[in-house]
This record gives C-alpha cells, sequence and structure tokens, in this order.
C-alpha cells in the first residue's frame, strides 16, 4: 500500500468558546488524488481545513505527512512542508501583476527576472492556461484569479493543494477551466483536497470523499459509490428530496392583494411588468441568467433609482428608495449577500434586530433586550443555525451559519413582502431545506411573526433563482421572465422544469405580458 501522502487521526478542535468543531476526525488524502470533503453548513469543514493548513492548533489527534508525524505551528510551516491553501477569497495583491503575485512570498531562485519567467512559463505549461503575466491583478475576472492563485500554489512547490469553494463565484465557463487544471495537475501528481457544497462538482471530480457532520467523519469512500441522492442524505442524515419535491397549490382566490406592481420599467432593462401577488402567494421570477429577473426585484424594491413604475403594498402606492420600502414592509436579501449586512463585534441577537427600520421610523421603542434575544433564539432554532448561542458573534460562525444570520434579520424585521435573489446560493444542502421551509412558512403567515399590524393572513414572497427546481418546490405561482418582460404565467403545481425552461428559452407560447 502506498503511503498516504496527509493522513489526520483523531482530530479533535475545541475553541476557547468551548465549541468543539472537530472530534476524532480523521482523513487520508493520497498522493495525486482528488479528495472531496463535505459537510452541511457547520460540519467543520474549514475548521479542519485550516488544521492542515497550520492556521488552527488541533487540541488532539496526529496529523502525518508522507508517513511522518508533523505539527504545523503555522501557515508557513504547512506551506514549506507542500501544503497549498486556497481560501474561497483569494487574497491577492491587486495592485500587482499576475507575475509578481504568483512569486509573492516564494523563496528561491526566483528573485531574477528571466528565472521568473521562465519558471512561470513552465507553469502555464503544466496547468495548460494562458494569461499574461504583466496584467494587474485588479483587472482580472474571477476566474482568472482563481488561476493566479492556483499557479502560486504550484510555485511554492505544492503537493497538496487544498481548494475551499473554489467554485462558488465562478461562472459555468470558468469552472470548466478550474475543473480542467484540477484533472491536469492530479494527473501530474499533485494532490487535491477539494472542499465544495456543489455535489455535482464533488461527485464528477473527486476520487474519494469524506463526509463531515457535527464535526466527525460519519463516511468516506470512494466517490463512484455514490449518486448525489445518497450522498445528500449522508451529509444531512435524513432524506429531504421528498420535502423539496413537494408543490404547493395555488392561494385562495379571495385572499387579499398585498403587492401591486404597474407599468414598471428601468433603464437596466425592466420593460413593462406589471403583477399582483396575494397573501400566501410565493412567486417565482424564473429566467435565465441575464434575463432581467434580479433587476425586477431591485425596481420593485426601489434599489434602482432610475426605474419609473407604480408599486403599491396593501393599496398604498410606496415612493420608490429603500428606506421607503422598508418602512413599507419590503425587504430584499441580494443574491451577494455573503455575510454583508453583519456587524463582527455584535452578538447574533443584536445583529437579528439590526433592521428593524419599520418599527423606528414607526415611533415604536426599539424591542429591549430579552425581546431581542428571544427573537434570536427563535431565528436560531427555525433556521438551524450552527452556534454556541445568541451572544456568539459572527466571526464565530462557519460561512453557510453567517449567511443564515443575514436571513434571520430580514425574515425577523416585520416584513409582508419578502424579496429573495438566489437564497440558497452557497449554503449547503440541509440549509437549503430549512430556507426553503421557511420561506413556505413565512408566506403561510407563520414563523417569523411577520405582519406589521394588518393582521396575518400571510405574506409575500419574491423568489429569484436560477435553479428552476428550487422556485418549483418553493413558489405557488411562476413568472417567467425573458427579456425584461413577464412572457408567460404558471401556477407551480401545473407546470414542470422543463416547461419553465422552454418559456425562458423563448419557445412555446408567449405574450403574457400582464400576469395578475
Ligand atoms: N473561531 C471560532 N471560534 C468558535 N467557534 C468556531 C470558530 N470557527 C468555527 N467555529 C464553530 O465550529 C463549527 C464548525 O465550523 P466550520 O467553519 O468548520 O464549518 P464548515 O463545515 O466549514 O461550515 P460552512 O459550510 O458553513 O462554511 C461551527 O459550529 C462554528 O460555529
Amino acid at each position: 500500500m502506498v503511503t498516504p501522502l496527509l493522513s489526520l487521526t483523531g482530530i479533535g478542535k475545541e475553541f476557547p468558546n468551548g465549541t468543539v468543531a472537530l472530534s476524532d476526525a480523521r482523513l487520508t488524502v493520497q498522493p495525486g488524488s482528488v479528495h472531496g470533503l463535505v459537510g452541511a453548513n457547520g460540519a467543520g469543514k474549514s475548521t479542519m481545513i485550516k488544521v492542515i493548513a497550520g492556521a488552527h492548533a488541533p487540541t488532539s489527534g496526529v496529523m502525518r505527512w508522507k508517513g511522518e508525524q508533523v505539527v504545523w505551528r503555522t501557515p508557513g510551516a504547512a506551506n514549506r512542508a507542500g501544503v497549498a491553501t486556497i481560501m474561497q477569497h483569494v487574497p491577492l495583491a491587486p495592485t500587482l501583476t499576475v507575475l509578481e503575485n504568483v512569486f509573492l512570498g516564494t523563496p528561491g531562485p526566483w528573485r531574477l527576472p528571466r528565472a521568473r519567467r521562465a519558471e512561470f512559463a513552465r507553469l502555464l505549461e503544466r496547468v495548460g492556461y494562458a494569461i499574461d503575466p504583466d496584467a494587474e491583478v485588479a483587472g482580472l475576472a474571477i476566474g482568472e484569479r482563481q488561476m493566479v492563485a492556483i499557479l502560486q500554489a504550484l510555485a511554492t512547490g505544492a503537493e497538496l493543494v487544498v481548494m475551499d469553494e473554489p467554485t462558488a463565484s465562478l461562472a459555468e465557463g470558468e469552472r470548466q477551466v478550474v475543473f480542467d487544471v484540477v484533472r491536469r495537475l492530479s494527473a501530474q501528481g499533485t494532490a487535491f483536497l477539494y472542499v465544495s457544497h456543489f455535489l455535482d462538482e464533488v461527485l464528477s471530480l473527486t476520487d474519494r470523499v469524506t463526509v463531515l457532520r457535527d464535526g466527525t467523519v460519519v463516511e468516506e469512500g470512494a466517490t463512484g459509490d455514490y449518486d448525489e441522492d445518497r450522498l445528500v442524505q449522508v451529509i444531512v442524515g435524513r432524506d429531504l428530496l421528498e420535502a423539496e419535491r413537494r408543490r404547493a397549490g395555488p392561494v385562495p382566490e379571495d385572499a387579499p392583494v398585498l403587492l401591486s406592481v404597474r407599468g414598471l420599467r428601468s433603464p437596466s432593462g425592466v420593460r413593462d411588468v406589471a403583477f399582483e401577488a396575494r397573501a400566501g402567494e410565493v412567486i417565482g421570477l424564473a429566467g435565465l441568467l441575464g434575463s432581467g429577473r434580479s433587476e425586477i426585484l431591485h425596481a420593485v424594491y426601489g434599489a434602482d433609482p432610475r426605474a419609473t413604475g407604480e408599486v403599491l403594498v396593501e393599496g398604498r402606492p410606496v415612493r420608490r428608495n429603500p428606506r421607503a420600502a422598508v418602512a413599507a414592509g419590503m425587504a430584499l436579501v441580494p443574491e451577494d449577500r455573503g455575510s454583508q449586512g453583519l456587524v463582527g463585534t455584535f452578538p447574533i441577537w443584536k445583529n437579528i434586530s439590526l433592521p428593524d427600520v419599520a418599527s423606528l421610523s414607526s415611533g415604536r421603542s426599539l424591542p429591549r433586550e430579552p425581546a431581542e434575544h428571544e427573537r434570536a433564539e427563535r431565528a436560531i432554532a427555525d433556521l438551524g443555525i450552527v452556534c454556541p448561542g445568541p451572544d456568539a458573534l459572527p466571526t464565530e460562525l462557519s460561512g453557510g451559519n453567517a449567511q443564515k444570520v443575514v436571513f434571520g434579520k430580514w425574515l425577523y424585521g416585520g416584513a409582508r413582502v419578502f424579496m429573495l435573489d438566489e437564497p440558497t446560493a452557497g449554503v449547503d444542502v440541509g440549509a437549503k431545506a430549512d430556507i426553503l421551509e421557511l420561506v413556505r412558512r413565512f408566506a403561510a403567515g407563520g414563523g417569523s411573526g411577520g405582519g406589521s399590524g394588518s393582521g396575518s393572513g400571510g405574506n409575500v414572497v419574491l423568489v429569484v433563482s436560477s435553479e428552476f427546481e428550487e422556485i418549483l418546490a418553493v413558489a405557488t405561482r411562476v413568472l417567467v421572465v425573458r427579456e425584461g418582460r413577464i412572457v408567460a404565467e404558471r401556477a407551480a403545481h401545473e407546470t414542470s422544469e422543463e416547461e419553465l425552461l422552454m418559456l425562458a428559452n423563448g419557445f412555446g407560447e408567449g405574450g403574457a405580458n400582464h400576469a395578475a
């Protein structure tokens, strides 16, 4: 048997606040292999990566590198041994060139410009990719930056490249480039530890896969033995798909209209959009990338100052700016939310109660701390936020759990019209099901206790998602968006992914421009 390149046995990690992020965790990476590491938000993936990268000292366990026991006290130590870690947000120096970045911090003979250029050319050859060495990094596309990070890793002589969600912000074409490079380099003997929430990627790219759940390894095996359904089940420990496939029926005809949109246009490409939404409705905006689906959300919310048209909430016209929108009971959660909007030095409970602009502007006093605490506790339970409690800081959370806090702060802010742009982008399968369930409950008027005084007969949710399957899982009605217009309307239980795709691509009937 080959000596593993890296092996972790009995690894534990307890943080000073008492959180046990890893216990008795193990991992074996063979030379030249692509090893997938998957798990739900908060399962311990980042912690494991950081242990391997020398950024976190484990509290117990043994790590071996090429059979020798090692203790890496700093990222530099791991790096010198041959481990390069590419984190999700690639920390490159924007004002330096590609070439300068690639050799940044790499000791060796690369100080001489000629030697550097020759080495750079050799690295490009290895990855089979072309990029201008003299281009400034600030001007590069995200995919190209990713490639610079890979070249940087290779320049340090890495034998194991750890990639944390490398494709999270990449377009499809750029993803393919990353896959090709990973395959090519692994064929040349470089090993990869590939962390991703995109299970299709893990299934197609990796040789073996390790599944973490609640800080321990629940399974490890040859990737070929898994399909997506099975992997999901192992990750979350339950079968979610059934709930996700359940379709919602239409809301009653006599449900009150909460939101009316008339003659909405904007130079950003919204062209005469009109629709109404009744209490209890989840309206999916299904369209291809560039169809104008997000622009419509932004225009409805008043985030696009150039947009014109009428928006009424509960029959009252809303002035076209975000402040007025919030005061009228609207909330928009943008796609690029990340941990955006979270104040790192505020505990979760305070972060969740921050956007209560509606109650501020209506002259009601700020809820006192016990109430806020309770609300945060409810959010933590409802959203399944993995954290020590409402007093934890956002910086103590995993990426996906921080996103759920961002969600919570809008969801619990008392809105009646809730607009979500790609609500499950970047969250794991378990969180995804939780979020979709929450959206349904919110629309039905339960859960978040929304409603600013006008009864709790339900709320309205507008959802933009590029996954039509997801739209169908959560929506009661679907508006198909194409070239900035609503071209068709379907009840969710009467359509299919295939039909939506046809319509979004401009096939089939259309013309239903005024969907009501
Ligand atoms: N610095 C820290 N201090 C305290 N607890 C932490 C710290 N970093 C992470 N944790 C906790 O450790 C657990 C594991 O988090 P980790 O970031 O490793 O999860 P993850 O699997 O990477 O999740 P995600 O997919 O959401 O990024 C979580 O409960 C998290 O709240």
